[in-house]
């Protein structure tokens, strides 16, 4: 079985990393897709950062009701800042069956020989990149397989500056995470 792995700091999940998780397991070879929530992005800041079970709990609640979708937490017992490198080590260690695959926003792909063993990721998953707007660098490479889908011009960024500022964002995250940032007041 294969299975995209959907790492992403998701602070919070929304819409787009739906929608991409969602085109990956039915236009793609994918079977499954889990999300791999990090406690810390070693190249982001913490700053700005909900806590990481409040993340976690989201993906849960957005991801509940798809049963191609899984959600994994095993970098929370793992040393920070999350290293991918390190936690594909500990999963294929694991689940010898899957063939584990990367999912990666185009974004990311920009940044991506930052990544410690970048090399050796790229050799031994392969990387499935979904486009973002922006400035989308194209690597040529057999490890990569580009996704021609929708733009979905959408950010976690966005979406805390609006929130911060009053506005809505019920369209851009899934219902009950709506719910859980206003009952447990995560931004005010
Ligand atoms: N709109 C989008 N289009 C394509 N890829 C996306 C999009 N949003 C997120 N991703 C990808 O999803 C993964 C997890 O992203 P992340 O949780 O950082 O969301 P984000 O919206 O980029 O957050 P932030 O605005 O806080 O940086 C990354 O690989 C990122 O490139
Ligand atoms: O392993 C690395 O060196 C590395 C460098 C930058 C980002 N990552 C991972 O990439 C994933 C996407 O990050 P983010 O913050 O854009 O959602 C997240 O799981 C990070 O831990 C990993």
């Amino acid at each position: 079985m294969k299975i995209g792995l959907f790492f992403g700091s998701f602070n919070p999940i929304h819409i787009g990393h739906l929608i991409i998780a969602d085109i990956m397991q039915d236009q793609t070879d994918l079977d499954e897709v889990w999300f791999v929530v990090s406690p810390q992005n070693p190249l982001k800041s913490s700053k700005s950062l909900l806590h990481e079970f409040d993340r976690l709990r989201m993906v849960e609640l957005a991801t509940a009701d798809h049963y191609k979708f899984r959600v994994v937490d095993v970098e929370f017992h793992m040393p920070r800042p999350s290293y991918t490198v390190d936690t594909l080590a500990y999963l294929s260690d694991r689940y010898p069956q899957y063939d584990f695959k990367l999912i990666l926003g185009g974004d990311n792909l920009n940044h991506f020989h930052k990544w410690k063993n970048s090399t050796e990721i790229l050799a031994h998953y392969g990387l499935y990149v979904y486009p973002r707007p922006g400035n989308n660098k194209v690597i040529e490479n057999e490890n990569i397989k580009y996704i021609d889908s929708p733009l979905l011009d959408i950010s976690a960024t966005f979406i805390r500056n609006t929130i911060k500022k009053g506005g809505s964002v019920k369209y851009l995250l899934h219902p009950d995470v709506v719910d859980y940032i206003r009952d447990k007041k995560l931004y005010e």
